[in-house]
Formats: structure tokens, sequence, C-alpha cells
């Protein structure tokens, strides 16, 4: 069976503030408070091949930066996006799309927009996503901000990043994950999202399992705790894996 191996070391490269080696990545600022340090988001920002403001995520780009940094987009149905933080970004050459569609998201709305430049790039790989703001607020948000790690799956590696956590989709089979312990852990969790059940083997964490049976209203793991730098999990069907960060 083939192995997956998690190694975009980006939390390798926010340890050490350093130029990014990993693949490619399009920054998408979804419509949360902006709440890492200055330096974290510096990297992150500089590092990304294209940025996109989520509609109102361009506020908080402005309302915490000041018009500092310039997003290439700003997309969605534009209903959060302020009339003052607008006219700022299009006098500085952002491009600001209406999508008005009522059936996906604005996050959505900018994964769409990601595809269309790749038809036009005739770009055979996709860009990874990395998504920032996607697991605080409301419930219903975090929840679809899932819900597209699913649907996408088999189109690119999303990663939804806050402050506090880190998450992204582990498909069914065999998975390497390459752990910076400086800024991520100690704990971590495995949830079997939006599948009946999964049959789980792990390596490296505090509390392994092997060929157990995680399903809500049975057992989840959560609270565990990294142990080795190159965690393994196993598994018969999609699941979401999130670690904690701790930013220095
Ligand atoms: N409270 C939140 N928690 C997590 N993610 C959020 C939250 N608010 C917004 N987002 C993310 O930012 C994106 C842009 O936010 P925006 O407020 O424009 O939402 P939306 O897609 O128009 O949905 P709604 O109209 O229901 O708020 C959302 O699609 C979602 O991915
Ligand atoms: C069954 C169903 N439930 C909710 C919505 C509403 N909705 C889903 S995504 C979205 C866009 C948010 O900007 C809106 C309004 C729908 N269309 N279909």
């Amino acid at each position: 069976m083939e192995v997956v191996t998690f190694n975009w070391k980006f939390t390798e490269f926010l340890n050490k503030k350093d130029h990014f080696k990993g693949s490619p990545y399009i920054l998408i600022i979804l419509n949360q408070p902006i709440q890492y340090s200055n330096d974290i988001f510096h990297t992150l920002w500089e590092n990304a091949y294209l940025r996109i403001c989520a509609d109102g995520g361009a506020n908080h780009l402005y309302d915490e930066f000041k018009g500092i940094y310039i997003p290439h987009y700003i997309r969605g149905d534009l209903d959060s996006l302020r009339d003052d933080v607008r006219h700022f970004f299009h006098s500085q050459g952002t491009v600001i799309q209406l999508e008005s569609g009522q059936e996906s998201t604005d996050f959505m709305k900018c994964i769409d927009l990601i595809s269309i430049k790749e038809e036009e790039e005739e770009k055979s790989s996709k860009y990874d996503v990395l998504a920032m703001g996607a697991s605080g607020g409301r419930f219903d948000h975090i929840m679809s901000n899932i819900h597209y790690l699913y649907k996408l799956k088999d189109e690119r590696k999303i990663y939804l990043l806050s402050e506090k956590n880190l998450i992204f989709l582990l498909d069914k089979g065999k998975h390497n994950i390459l752990c910076d312990r400086e800024i991520e852990g100690p704990t971590c969790g495995i949830l079997p999202i939006g599948v009946q059940r999964a049959i789980l083997t792990t390596t490296g964490l505090k509390w392994n399992i092997t060929n157990v049976t995680s399903s809500f209203g049975v057992m989840i793991s959560t609270s565990n705790i990294l142990i080795n730098d190159v965690i393994t999990i196993e598994t018969d069907v999609p699941v979401i894996w999130t670690v904690e960060l701790q930013f220095k």
C-alpha cells in the first residue's frame, strides 16, 4: 500500500522564519481575526504564490495591517466586504470578484478561482491551499470548512490553519506525518468526521491504537500527545488530523 507522507514542512519553515522550500501554496484569508504575530503572518504571506481574501477576510487584513499587505484577489458574494476596504484595495490593484451564488461559501468560491487559474496556466499539478482562520467562530462555518477537505480530497491538499490548530484530511491508507515539535503539539486528535467508523492503527503517539474502531459515540482520539517527530496513521476511510500549534 502507498504511504502518503505529509512533509510540507511549513511548520518547520514558520519556526525558522526561513524561506519556504515545499510545494507552492496559495494563501486564502478567511473572514476571521488574524491573530498571528507579525513575523508569522509575514512569512506565510511572503512565501505564498497567490494571496486571496474570501470576502470579509479583506476587512481583517486591512484592519490588522493598515494596507501593508495587498491581496491579488478578493472574491465572494461580497456581503461582508466593507466599502472603505473595497475602495482601498481596488485603488491598490486588487482584483475584486463578485460571485453571488448562494450554494457555496466564499471559501469554496476562492478555491474555484484557484482551479480557474490552474486551467489558465495549463498547470498539470494543483496548488496546495493554506486557509487562514478556518477553525474559529461559527460552528457551521468550521464544519463547512472541514466539509471542503472531504469534497476536494482527490483534487488538492488543503491545510486549515489558525493560531492554535493545524487541520488536514488523511485519506484512506497509510500516512507518515512529519511534525516539528517546536511548534506542533503536544496535543493532537484523529477525528472520524463524515464517516460511519474508521479502523485506525497509529504509532508515535502517547496513546497508540492498533486496528481499533473509532466512531462518534464509541471512541474518538482527542487529547492525544505527540511522542515522536514522525507519526504514522493507517486508516481504512478518510479522517481528520488535528494538531495543536504553539507559535513562539
Ligand atoms: N466564524 C467563522 N469560523 C470559521 N470560518 C469562517 C467564519 N466566518 C467566516 N469563515 C470563513 O470565511 C469565509 C468568508 O466569510 P464570509 O463571512 O464571507 O462567509 P460566507 O461564505 O459568505 O457565509 P455567510 O454568508 O453564511 O457568513 C467563509 O466562507 C468561511 O470559510
Ligand atoms: C441546503 C442549503 N442550506 C443552506 C444554504 C445556504 N447557503 C449555503 S452556502 C451559502 C453562501 C454563504 O455565503 C448559503 C447562503 C443552501 N444554499 N442550501
